[in-house]
């Protein structure tokens, strides 16, 4: 039986056992009080019956009139209150018959007016009195018995209504008691212990032990709670399994970042959307020299090498918003000043209402790439033995001279140099010796160049001055002559014991001219003008398409 039920019966239970009682309790007091006034009347009348009694005798032995006044009086009172009664007393009867025997005492005592009386008669009457009066002692003495067996019976019926209000004093306390103890009983085994295992359960479940359980399984509401408690244990334990594993997974790859992050060879940058550096790892810090603490909160202008214009920045975060990242080189200078080249990536990272959480950037510090290709640039495009630009480079400027010569409409000027009897200098002091002339010329002519010009080697005792941003033809007239005076000035070769002199001889090809040509046109042209002035008896220039100007 569920609880709700049971403590319904109780109530019930208890307000009819409490609405009985009260209602027997009621009627017992109501009865016992009943009976009081019952006899309290009986004794009252029985008085008054023994007052009849006496005023009768009274009246009988002196006939005194106020005598039976009174007795009328007093009987009159006796049967009022008998009347009173409902139902009308028993006794009444025997009331009225007292009255009628008392009137007729009455109508004995007074003899018809003028009648006269003999002694016979007096004597006829004083008999006749006398027995009224025996009847009226007799009755009255009925009457009074009567009276007082009333009042006894009702003494005895009210001790024993006394006597059964004793006995519920005692029983009802006992009911309650006992009533009572079937309540406290039910609660301790129908709400109480129920309540202490699913307290246990639930403590033990508090402190870890996650197979604990309540176990309770009365078909009551406390039934439904434990079955329900448990199924919610359950539930709990293997979400929490479920939790505790994806927890562990988050755990494990949190770890593998973490450790991917202090392990990479990668320098590595977090900032927040406003660029303020969140976290770097320990090889951001070998990069740039600055310690975490040092750069935490700063702003990455703190690396800024000041080599990259307002354009690369707009290019840059205009990439970076737009695509969400920004690859390519960047030059930053570390905290000893120092100037490096990373190679990175920054990437952005959204929340996910796909605003920017954070910023993150992986780089590389590529110096010693980008020295090592510079190097190989220099290989590629310079001469090994005077540093100078060799054809390749030769090529580039000279295109690059031609274009701009168009676009300024001004001149340039092409100078193939060859070296007038450098054989002879190598076969006969060797080719260190040759190598030391061939530096030393190079450097002379290169002095006497403008800064805008270009001299570079082809390749043995051949040279090529390229001369730009000239006005008109005559504009370079002097610088011919100046080259070769260079060309011919001794040099010091420590290999040979002495200086040696050589000279040389130079063709000039003008660019623009009135035929459009390439670089290597114009090139064959200062070639063959080179020809034509060492057929012309070397150390002298000659311009193609004109003759000697020495
Ligand atoms: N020392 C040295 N000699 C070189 C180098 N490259 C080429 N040569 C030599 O330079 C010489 C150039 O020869 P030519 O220009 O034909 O000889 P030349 O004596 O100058 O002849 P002309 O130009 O007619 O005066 C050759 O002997 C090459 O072996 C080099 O790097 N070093």
């Amino acid at each position: 039986m569920r609880v709700r039920s049971l403590l319904f019966v109780f109530m019930g239970g208890a307000l009819a056992l409490t609405l009985a009682l009260g209602l027997a309790m009621g009627r017992l007091a109501s009865e016992s009080a009943e009976l009081a006034r019952a006899e309290q009347q009986a004794r009252k009348m029985a008085q008054q019956v023994s007052g009849l009694l006496v005023l009768a005798q009274e009246y009988a032995l002196h006939g005194e009139a106020r005598s039976a006044q009174q007795w009328r009086s007093l009987h009159a009172q006796v049967l009022k209150a008998l009347k009173a009664e409902q139902p009308p007393h028993e006794s009444l009867a025997s009331a009225e018959l007292l009255g009628s025997i008392f009137a007729q005492l009455l109508d004995a005592s007074e003899p018809p007016a003028g009648a006269q009386q003999d002694g016979t008669t007096h004597e006829l009457q004083q008999r006749r009195n006398n027995l009224l009066l025996n009847q009226l002692l007799l009755n009255s003495q009925i009457f009074t018995e009567s009276l007082q067996r009333q009042g006894l019976e009702a003494d005895q019926k009210r001790r024993q209504l006394e006597q059964s209000t004793r006995h519920m004093a005692i029983a009802i306390p006992l009911m309650m008691l006992l009533i009572w103890a079937w309540l406290a009983l039910l609660l301790h085994r129908r709400i109480l212990k129920p309540l202490q295992h699913l307290n246990q359960a639930v403590a033990a479940i508090s402190q870890g032990d996650l197979t604990q359980r309540s176990a309770t399984r009365t078909p009551d509401e406390f039934g439904e709670l434990s079955a329900n408690f448990d199924a919610m244990a359950v539930d709990l334990v293997s979400e929490l399994r479920r939790e505790v594993a994806v927890r562990k997974q988050a755990e494990a790859q949190l770890q593998l970042a973490a450790s991917v992050f202090s392990h990479a060879l990668e320098g590595i940058m977090i900032t927040d959307p406003d660029g303020s550096i969140i976290d770097v790892n320990e090889t951001f810090c070998l990069i740039t020299g600055y310690s975490r603490a040092e750069v935490l909160g700063q702003n990455p202008r703190l690396l800024g090498s000041g080599r990259h214009d307002r354009a690369f920045f707009v290019e840059f975060w205009n990439t970076l918003l737009s695509q969400g990242m920004w690859t390519g080189e960047l030059w930053n200078r570390r905290k000893n000043g120092e100037l490096y080249a990373q190679m990175q990536t920054i990437s952005a990272v959204h929340d996910e209402q796909g605003q920017v959480k954070q910023y993150v950037t992986l780089f590389s510090d590529v110096t010693a790439i980008k020295e090592y290709e510079s190097q190989l640039e220099n290989i590629a495009y310079h001469d090994a033995l005077t540093g100078l630009p060799n054809r390749l480079l030769l090529n580039d400027r000279l295109q690059h001279a031609m274009l701009q010569s168009r676009r300024r409409k001004d001149m340039l000027a092409l100078v193939y140099l060859d070296l007038d009897g450098f054989k002879a200098v190598n076969d006969r002091y060797g080719h260190a010796v040759g190598d030391t002339l061939l530096i030393g010329i190079a450097k002379n002519i290169k002095q006497v160049l403008r800064e805008g010009d270009t001299l570079a080697r082809l390749g043995g005792d051949e040279f090529i001055v390229l001369l730009v941003d000239l006005a008109s033809r005559d504009d370079c007239q002097a610088l011919l002559a100046r080259l070769l005076t260079a060309a011919a000035l001794p040099i010091d070769c420590p290999g040979a014991g002495k200086k040696l002199q050589i000279s040389a001889s130079l063709g000039v090809a003008y660019y623009p001219q009135a035929t459009e040509l390439d670089a290597a046109q114009l090139l064959q042209q200062a070639d063959e003008a080179m020809y034509e002035a060492k057929h012309g008896g070397k150390n002298r220039f000659r311009i193609s398409g004109l003759g000697e100007l020495d």
